[in-house]
């Protein structure tokens, strides 16, 4: 793992968006099509807002979420929405987007589908992911149950959790889905959160699932 640290947020956005398009570049390089994996939540609007314009292939690209909470796509806390919104403009205006939402009630009922067009672009070439105080991240949750199930090296590489901290069901990509990617960029703003980054590394992976995910990654932060 490798620690950067930025002056301030704006600086890590503009960064952070030109390792990502630097990665991918290099993934368009070696394969036909290259798969971006992206957080939702508040830290990566900035960084969409920067890397939506950067000059890659994006018709070659596929942008999957990491996580999604279960919402219709037009709910404001919905994550397909943020990428959307943010991320597919702009010359990213042509990168094909990955669904994980589909309007079932639960997600168990579009697990499969989900899970069967993620297979077929797998492995993920970038995998952008966020973090929390409570050393979650994407949906991998330390309160969630069954997340010893969702950090195993045999994990699916999808499943639906149910957090106890959060309002909805969500469904997220597994550490194992994660840990295949090329490159991992962790980005986060805080130091209650580089805290929790430190004291997680420290922790078994059930009660601190960000550990899970560090190997070979680069974390940006910012105070
Ligand atoms: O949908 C989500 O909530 C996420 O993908 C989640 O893992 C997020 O990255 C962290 O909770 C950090 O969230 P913030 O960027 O809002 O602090």
């Amino acid at each position: 793992m490798k620690i950067e640290k930025y002056s301030d947020f704006d600086m890590m956005a503009i960064e952070v968006a030109q390792r990502i398009a630097g990665d991918l570049t290099v993934a368009l390089h070696n394969a036909d099509r290259a798969m971006l994996a992206v957080p939702g939540g508040t830290t990566p609007g900035p960084i969409f807002d920067d890397l939506c314009a950067a000059d890659l292939d994006w018709s070659r690209v596929d942008v999957v979420l990491t996580d999604e909470r279960w919402v219709p796509g037009d709910h404001p806390r919905s994550n397909t929405r943020l990428v959307r919104e943010r991320l597919l403009v702009n010359r990213a205006a042509s990168a094909r987007m990955v669904p994980l939402y589909a309007e079932t009630p639960e997600p168990e009922e579009s697990l499969a589908g989900l899970m069967e067009a993620i297979e077929a672009d797998l492995p993920i070439a970038v995998a952008v992911l966020g973090m929390g105080a409570d050393m979650h991240t994407a949906s991998l949750f330390p309160d969630s149950p069954y997340i010893a199930a969702a950090l195993d090296a045999h994990a699916p590489i999808l499943l639906p959790v149910r957090p106890e901290s959060q309002p909805e069901a969500r469904i997220t990509l597994s550490a194992r889905a994660l840990n295949g990617a090329l490159a991992k960029h962790v980005v986060f703003k805080g130091q209650d959160k580089m805290d929790a980054l430190q004291k997680a590394r420290t922790l078994p992976h059930v009660e601190a699932p960000i550990a899970a995910v560090l190997d070979g990654a680069t974390v940006h932060w910012t105070e």
